[in-house]
């Protein structure tokens, strides 16, 4: 079966059908004596985007140049469409493998115009083709009339957008991104995001980025994965990760916390916010609450709730984002909520804890 997309020209032109299955079967890299990915697996199902996470360090650029063909395994294996392409030994390069790759730099040829530098990676087929394809890619990202202008002629968010239609446009099984907006500023950042999710979305194809911002990965993944030390820590999606993280050190990768330390009684722990319940955990276990600034409490001028004080504040567009000293907590409570001008520094407010949003952790 072949498909049109909004003029993006039919798939298989470069010898990749459809949206490709991308797997790492418990993969192995180590690099200067020390495991970089270690026994990592991941499934990634066609047209899924999932998004990498981690700590600088944890192995997120090492995955995907790995399942660019560009680092070699050391044990495991990884396939595309159940077909091996890497395993002890063996590397299919990355032009073997039907695979795009966008870098945080873009890695645009300054040399070449803009269709060339789209057209580089359609060299395989027949000019017309190629023309008509790397002009519908352009096309597509606003940049169908600056086809003869140089790199360096384009703003940060153009050439950003140059770099998508170049590894889209030979229609790749899979996409691998590799911090593909961290060089833009915040503003254009939100905009160039949502443009190359409708992208990835039209093209339907697979693609794993890499990222270390945990609200771009819930906002791009269909599924995000928190890489620890070489291996997956938690895959979910992003409601499911955000809601139940697996520890503490994950919980604490989304969002600042407030933690308080507690021991159960009668499946729950009392707080100086209040008590809070701790099903299934038995009498004596020591926990860790957590509390998160969005959502995990709320605060106000007058009770019910547990008397705090307001000792900073700062304005988010459209947020207020609090401290609150409360009795009985060694440090003050972070509340973020909608702003209000009647709440400010050295008030006396009264807090509540939304349950939904305070987590339990066993301590280890
Ligand atoms: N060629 C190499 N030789 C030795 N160690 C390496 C090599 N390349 C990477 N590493 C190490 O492997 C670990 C993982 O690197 P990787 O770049 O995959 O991490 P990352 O999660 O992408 O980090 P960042 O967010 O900082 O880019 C790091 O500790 C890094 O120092």
């Amino acid at each position: 079966m072949t498909e049109e997309l909004a003029g993006w020209g039919t798939r298989g032109t470069t010898g990749v059908s459809f949206a490709a299955t991308l797997e790492f079967d418990a993969v192995d890299v180590r690099l200067g004596g020390r495991a970089v990915l270690n026994q990592f697996s991941l499934t990634m199902r066609p047209g899924e985007i999932v998004c990498l996470l981690g700590e600088s360090g944890s192995g997120k650029s090492t995955a995907l140049r790995v399942a660019a063909g560009i680092q070699p395994i050391h044990a495991g294996a990884v396939r595309i469409n159940g077909e091996t392409v890497s395993a002890p030994g063996i590397t299919v390069p990355a032009d073997r493998r039907g695979v795009g790759l966008m870098f945080q730099d873009f890695a645009l040829f300054p040399h070449l115009t803009v269709l060339q530098n789209v057209l580089f990676g359609l060299r395989r087929l027949g000019r017309d083709a190629a023309l008509g394809q790397a002009r519908a890619a352009l096309r597509r990202v606003g940049l169908g009339d600056r086809e003869a202008d140089y790199p360096h002629m384009l703003s940060g968010g153009q050439q950003q957008r140059l770099a998508l239609a170049r590894s889209v446009a030979p229609r790749p099984g899979v996409l691998l991104l590799d911090e593909p907006f961290s060089s833009l500023d915040a503003r254009l950042r939100e905009t160039v995001r949502e443009e190359t999710l409708a992208v990835l979305r039209e093209t339907n194809v697979t693609s794993l980025i890499v990222t270390h911002d945990p609200e771009e990965a819930m906002v791009l993944g269909d599924r995000v994965a928190l890489l620890r030390q070489g291996r997956i820590a938690q895959i979910g999606t992003a409601a499911e990760i955000y809601r139940n993280p697996v520890d503490l050190s994950a919980a604490r990768f989304f969002s600042p916390l407030s933690e308080i330390e507690c021991v159960v009684q009668n499946e729950q722990v009392q707080t100086p916010l209040g008590d809070v319940a701790t099903p299934g955990l038995i009498d004596g276990s020591h926990v860790t609450i957590a509390i998160r600034p969005a959502g995990g409490a709320r605060i106000r001028q007058s009770g019910p709730g547990t008397p705090g004080r307001i000792t900073s504040k700062r304005d988010a567009i459209g947020e207020d984002i609090c401290e609150v000293k409360v009795a009985g907590l060694d440090i003050p409570l972070g509340v973020r909520q909608p702003a209000s001008a009647a709440l400010a520094v050295g008030h006396d407010v009264f807090v509540t804890l939304n349950p939904e949003h305070v987590l339990v952790f066993p301590r280890v």
